[in-house]
This record gives C-alpha cells, sequence and structure tokens, in this order.
C-alpha cells in the first residue's frame, strides 16, 4: 500500500449492523485510521433498519476493535469513533433518504471534509440497483467532491440479471465511479503475481506456452456453508467462487505484460484473456468440468455432517459445493496449455496456491531411467502463508543422483504484522482512486457468460454432482481430469 497518502471522505455503509461491517470493514477502516492513511477529515455513517443509535453504533465498532487488536487498544479508540454515527433508516423508504442528505452535510462540516462521498453496499444484493437509483434521486451525490459506489459480491446470479443490476446502478454512476469488490484482488500475494511475473527476468521470457505445461489454481476451504445455506442452495461453488476470485486468478496468471501500471492497461490485459477462454458447451463439459457435492466425514478429527444434512439445504439438492476444471485459452501465447482450477468446502486444508508446472528439457543429460528429475515448478502461496517457493533439480549430495531442490521465500511473522488486510487494501485504494484492484463491467459479464455456459450445459446434460468426503481433498474424477493430460496435482497442504 502507498505511504503517505490520506484518505478525506465521508462514508455511509449500507447495511452497518450487519456481519460484513462487523467482521471486516470496521477493523480495516480503524487499521488505516491507525496507520495514517485517514486523516480526522473522514466520517463514518451507518445505516441500518435496527434502532440504534451513535452509541449502540461505536460500542459495536469497539468491539470488534477489540477483537483484533485487544481490550488496550479498543480502550483508546475513542477519538476515532467519534467519527461514527448511526441513521436508522430504511432503504426502500424514500424519505430515508433526505434525513442521510443532512446528516453528510453536517458531518462534512463537523470534520471538514471536501465534500468526498463514498456509498458501500454492504447488504443483499438485491438492494443495490435500488439504493444507487436513490442515492441519485435524492441528491447525495450532488458535491463539490466525488463520489463513488462500492459493491459486494454477488454482481448478479447470472449474466442476465449482472446486466440489469449494472444498468440500473449505471443510471446513477458512472463506470469509472463503481467499484466491485472481489477480495482476492486485495490479498497481497494475488497483487503480487504481476511483480513475479513482470519484474523478473527469469520468469518473463518463460510465461507462455512454449515453457509452460499447465498451471494450476487452486482455493480449498475446511469451511461448510456456516450458516449461509440459503444463499448457498441458489450459487453453489460455481457462482460463488469460479464466476470471480478462480477467473480473476486466472485472468492476472495469463494476460499478456501491460503496457503501462495503469487500472485502464491492466483491465484491458485481462479482458482479453477472459475473451479468448474457451467456452465449456455441450459435451465437452464431461471432460472438462467436475462438478461435486460433500458427503458427511470429518474434518480435524471432527465429524462434520454432509451438505444435505446442513440448515436451509433441500435435502435433495444438486448444488455443487466443488467444482473443478480444465480451462483453455485460445490465443498464441497459451494455446495448448491448460489452466486447472479447483476449489471446494469442506475439504481437507484451507489453502489457496498456484502452482506453475514448466515443461521438461527436450534433452535431459539426467533424466535416466532409474533417475528420473521433477519439473521446475514456481509456487504462489496466497494463504494461509504468503510467499513463493521455486522447485529445481539439484545434486544429491554425496550422490551422482538429482534431487528436487525447494527454494523458498514466505512472508515472516515479522513482515505480515503491518501487512494490510485485503479489505482494508481495497478500501484504501477506493478512496484514492484507484480501481485497478476492482472488477470492471466488461470482467464481469465475460465471466458470467463463461459460468453460464457450463451452468447450461450442466442442466442440458443432467448432470449431478459426485460426492466426495468431508475432509479429503475432492473427488476422484478431479485427479482424472489431469491424468487425461498425462499430469496430476501438485499437493497444496505440504507445498
Ligand atoms: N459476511 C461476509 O463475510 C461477506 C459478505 N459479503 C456480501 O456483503 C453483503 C452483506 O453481507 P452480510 O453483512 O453478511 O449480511 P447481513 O445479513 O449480516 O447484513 C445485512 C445488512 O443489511 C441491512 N438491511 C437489510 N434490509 C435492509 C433494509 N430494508 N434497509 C436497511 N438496511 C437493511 C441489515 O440491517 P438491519 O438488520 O439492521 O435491518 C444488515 O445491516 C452481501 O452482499 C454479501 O453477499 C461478501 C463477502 C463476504
Ligand atoms: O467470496 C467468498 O469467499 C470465501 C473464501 O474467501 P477466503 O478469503 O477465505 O479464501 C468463501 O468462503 C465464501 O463462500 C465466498 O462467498
Amino acid at each position: 500500500m502507498r505511504q503517505n497518502e490520506q484518505a478525506e471522505a465521508v462514508f455511509v455503509i449500507f447495511g452497518s449492523t450487519g456481519d460484513l461491517a462487523k467482521r471486516k470493514l470496521f477493523p480495516s477502516i480503524f487499521n488505516l485510521y491507525r496507520k495514517g492513511n485517514l486523516t480526522n477529515k473522514f466520517a463514518i455513517i451507518g445505516l441500518g433498519r435496527r434502532e440504534w443509535d451513535n452509541e449502540k453504533l461505536r460500542s459495536v465498532v469497539k468491539e470488534s476493535i477489540k477483537e483484533e487488536h485487544g481490550e488496550a487498544v479498543a480502550e483508546g479508540s475513542s477519538e476515532f469513533l467519534d467519527h461514527f454515527s448511526y441513521l436508522s433508516f430504511d432503504v426502500t423508504d424514500k424519505d430515508s433518504y433526505a434525513n442521510l442528505l443532512d446528516e453528510m452535510v453536517l458531518k462534512e462540516d463537523e470534520f471538514s471534509i471536501p465534500g468526498n462521498r463514498i456509498f458501500y453496499m454492504a447488504m443483499a444484493p438485491e438492494f443495490f440497483g435500488s439504493i444507487a437509483q436513490s442515492i441519485y434521486s435524492s441528491g447525495l451525490k450532488e458535491t463539490s467532491g466525488w463520489t463513488r459506489l462500492v459493491i459486494e459480491k454477488p454482481f448478479g446470479t447470472d449474466l442476465s440479471t449482472a446486466k440489469q443490476l449494472n444498468e440500473e446502478i449505471r443510471k446513477a454512476f458512472s463506470e469509472d465511479e463503481i467499484y466491485r469488490i472481489d477480495h482476492y484482488l486485495g490479498k497481497e500475494m494475488v497483487q503480487n503475481i504481476q511483480v513475479i511475473r513482470f519484474a523478473n527476468a527469469m520468469f518473463a521470457p518463460l510465461w507462455n506456452n512454449r515453457h509452460i505445461a499447465n498451471i494450476q489454481v487452486t482455493s480449498s476451504e475446511k469451511l461448510g456453508v456456516e450458516g449461509r445455506g440459503s444463499y448457498y442452495e441458489k450459487s453453489g461453488a460455481l457462482r460463488d467462487m469460479v464466476q470471480n476470485h478462480m477467473l480473476q486468478m486466472v485472468s492476472l496468471l495469463a494476460m499478456d505484460v501491460p503496457l503501462r501500471l495503469t487500472t485502464d492497461e491492466i483491465r484491458s490485459e485481462k479482458i482479453k484473456v477472459l475473451r479468448a477462454l474457451r467456452p465449456v458447451v455441450g459435451e465437452t463439459i464431461k471432460e472438462n468440468v467436475v462438478r461435486a457435492q460433500y458427503s458427511a466425514g470429518s474434518v480435524e478429527q471432527t465429524d462434520v455432517p454432509g451438505y444435505l444434512q446442513e440448515d436451509n439445504v433441500d435435502p435433495s439438492s444438486h448444488t455443487e459445493t466443488y467444482v473443478a476444471a480444465r480451462l483453455l485459452i485460445d490465443n498464441h501465447d497459451w494455446a495448448g496449455v491448460p489452466f486447472y482450477i479447483r476449489t471446494g468446502k469442506r475439504m481437507a486444508v484451507k489453502s489457496t496456491k498456484i502452482v506453475v508446472e514448466f515443461k521438461e528439457l527436450p534433452h535431459n543429460l539426467y533424466a535416466k531411467e532409474a533417475i528420473k528429475t521433477g519439473p521446475n515448478l514456481l509456487i504462489i502461496h496466497i494463504q494461509p502463508d504468503e510467499g513463493i517457493t521455486i522447485v529445481l533439480n539439484g545434486k544429491k549430495i554425496g550422490s551422482a543422483d538429482t534431487t528436487p531442490v525447494h527454494l523458498e521465500y514466505r512472508h515472516d511473522s515479522e513482515d505480515r504484522v503491518n501487512t494490510p488486510e485485503a479489505y482494508e487494501r481495497l478500501l484504501f485504494d477506493c478512496m484514492m482512486g484507484d480501481a485497478t484492484n476492482f472488477a470492471h463491467w466488461d470482467e464481469v459479464s465475460l465471466s458470467w457468460s463463461l459460468v453460464d455456459a457450463i451452468s447450461n450445459a450442466w442442466t442440458e446434460s443432467d448432470n449431478q454432482p459426485v460426492s466426495y468426503k468431508a475432509g479429503s481433498m475432492g473427488p476422484k474424477e478431479a485427479d482424472k481430469l489431469l491424468e487425461a493430460d498425462g499430469f496430476s496435482w501438485w499437493p497444496v497442504e505440504q507445498m
């Protein structure tokens, strides 16, 4: 994150009494304040239907600070908490917006804020369009400063609903005022993908189908649906993770070198990748996508129910909790290189990792029948550990044999103390007007097209999810996906 830059704005949180605000937004805003990335010229106006008052909101914010930083820091946060106020507010009631305008003007005056306004939609997506239009029609955008709209996921449930939502918000905000959150784009090591690729002479020339055999992107979770059964039933892993986080990582891995490190140039290269992704349609679904659902099992020695036994889940549901896919990019650099992605809930480990497997040398003197050399790998550890590993072949000490040598760089705990969390980084970028790590509409619409094609092919072929045991690394069908190409998943557990 850039140092010595400070934001001055009123920040309106629609849904400030909810889970996201408490767990992610309040701690992130506090961290920005603590690090000096907010001046005293800021105010947070929290909205929700509950009959809270300023004191109640401040006590919730204080509690979230305490959970992250402990009692002493929370006790010393009163100056920060003074910037928070609360309005009981029903987003469907037009009169509420007039009260909000009064409150904003009051706060701008109190904290000498130069009219900059951020509207953060931390609410159920069905409200996004109408809130944006009410912001516009109630004059909340008429200010001497800038206005920005931050939108949480999910951005639609398919291409058609996403288009409709986009049209609604575009009536009130221009594309460059809209910040569509994908929190993976705020993760330290996701942001590092571009640096690793574009700032290293040892990778840049090799980053193509002449030298790379395949790329594997895994995001596995130990958690189940955690009380979000009704949302997840309609979403499944395909819409919940693939449409956004997984395809964003694929586009960062496959994008061409941008002309400059500007928002427009980077986005335009990412968009080209999404345009070149081969749609998985009709019969090709069977060889390219695995759809699965967890059955009862054990995660960390604790018995857990299967998906069908979770609360608010239809006991005969066909919703997938796991997806693995082979994606192909039809362009000059990537033709013939499979990008394998997999994501699932209730798996053996929480791990997000990228493994880039390089092609073997055409003539390797050391690759003899008895002595096998392995491929070179670049592993990007995104979470829970952060860093990179490069796997090379070296000589086994005292022997003529070769052995894999791991060169590791992991962020140690000292580095990580001051590492901003994804939301903190993204909030700061939004305040600074940097939309690079937010999804442009073209990215959203292209990824929905790909996901809709998969979803339609599943429906047309009456494809049902296969089963995997909770606590495993997914179904055997996902292994076969790679075996068919002569590859296998690199383990993400011990790497
Ligand atoms: N929680 C998370 O970890 C994540 C959440 N998200 C997204 O963030 C958004 C919010 O999620 P989350 O915080 O979990 O949801 P919650 O259900 O916890 O909170 C919903 C919020 O919306 C408010 N609300 C609902 N209806 C109205 C209304 N008519 N007028 C005013 N306020 C209303 C609620 O206030 P009240 O109850 O006081 O009316 C509450 O503050 C969703 O889009 C979700 O997909 C994305 C990633 C992660
Ligand atoms: O967007 C989402 O992401 C989380 C996983 O995020 P992570 O940062 O913990 O990897 C996932 O649990 C959730 O279902 C999904 O909506």
